[in-house]
């Protein structure tokens, strides 16, 4: 059941150049989406307009029935039950840790601004750093203050605009396994927005694309792996090799077994050593490169190499 529609949102800043085109989506409550796309592609443009900060030309935003005004509409734009949170944490540097979160509770009461800072400390493991100021604390604890902030005032809605693009992958990686448990445990509904597809499936089953404004494919990842819309939504996930002989087809890196005696001839022109495997880069009698997977680490430099692959995996586009 849909809970947080956005309905047919179009926005330009300058005339006839649309930087969100008829971006139409159905989040039912408490559900974890993620939102992949290039840099430009309006990502955070659509942040904006679904929390009522950015104006929309056409289009609207309903959450549980209820239209989300544009800025002009409102006073204050913005509602408290939708949240969004920023790459750059957008902290309050000369608050500490505590003053931070309670920011948005300023009018609130004093009982409840008590126990709503002490549970997101306890659920956040900032209950040690709450005298600290933003500058003392890792990347990390910098967004789990800035994400208690957007909870203090019990959202139904985060949307996340690339909250994790200033960490390190490690850190990256055990703060997003760390939300996502939270954000289920709350029951909050989440919206997650990246350029990084590897983000995107640690904290969600569910991806939608999106490129130059407009939604391209959504569906469980598996799905699209398979079945991609288009080259980008294909690229996203591994580089394609284009087959010689077919047009708009293409084979995955990793769908393309090596074999030393039958197969496609190919002359191995480069080895690089990566985590699981060795990234063989072979030249096709026709002079195409193509990058292919050593998962055994068997094959050297300058050897001659034969390949194959099911036709089933080989993936055709109507329009590149
Ligand atoms: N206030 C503005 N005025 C004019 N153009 C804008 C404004 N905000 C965004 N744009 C343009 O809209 C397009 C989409 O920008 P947006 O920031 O939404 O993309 P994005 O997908 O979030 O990119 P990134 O991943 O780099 O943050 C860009 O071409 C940008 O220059």
């Amino acid at each position: 059941m849909s809970y947080l529609k956005i309905d047919a949102i179009h926005k330009s800043f300058q005339e006839g150049l649309p930087v969100i085109k008829n971006f139409s989506l159905d989040i039912p409550k408490g559900q974890i989406i993620s939102l992949v796309g290039e840099s430009g592609s309006g990502k955070s443009t659509l942040l904006r307009i679904i929390a009522g900060l950015e104006s929309r030309n056409e289009g609207e935003v309903y959450l549980d029935g209820t239209r989300i005004q544009n800025p002009k509409e409102q006073l204050v734009p913005g509602i408290d039950e939708i949240q969004l949170v920023f790459q750059d944490y957008h902290l309050y540097p000369k608050s500490t840790v505590e003053e931070n979160i309670l920011r948005p509770l300023l009018l609130f009461d004093k009982k409840y601004k008590e126990s709503r800072l002490e549970m997101l400390l306890e659920l956040l493991g900032l209950k040690a750093f709450r005298d600290k100021f933003p500058r003392h604390l890792s990347g990390g604890q910098q967004q789990k203050v800035a994400i208690g902030r957007a909870l203090s005032v019990e959202p139904q809605v985060l949307l996340l605009d690339e909250p994790f693009s200033s960490l390190d992958t490690i850190q990256r990686r055990e703060l997003i396994m760390e939300l996502k448990t939270m954000f289920q445990n709350l029951g909050v509904t989440v919206l997650f927005v990246t350029h990084d597809l590897d983000d995107a499936l640690q904290m969600t089953n569910d991806l939608v694309i999106m490129q130059k404004g407009k939604m391209i494919q959504k569906g469980h990842p598996e799905e699209i792996f398979s079945k991609p819309k288009n080259l980008y939504a294909a690229k996203l996930f591994s580089h394609l090799n284009p087959l010689p002989n077919k047009e708009k087809t293409y084979i995955r890196p990793s769908d393309v077994q090596l074999f030393k005696t039958s197969g496609i001839p190919a002359r191995i022109i480069e080895r690089q050593y990566l985590v699981h495997y060795n990234q063989l880069m072979v030249k096709l009698t026709d002079g195409t490169v193509w990058k292919i997977e050593d998962k055994k680490r068997v094959f050297a430099e300058g050897e001659k190499v034969f390949l194959k692959w099911e036709e089933e995996k080989e993936i055709t586009f109507s329009k590149v």
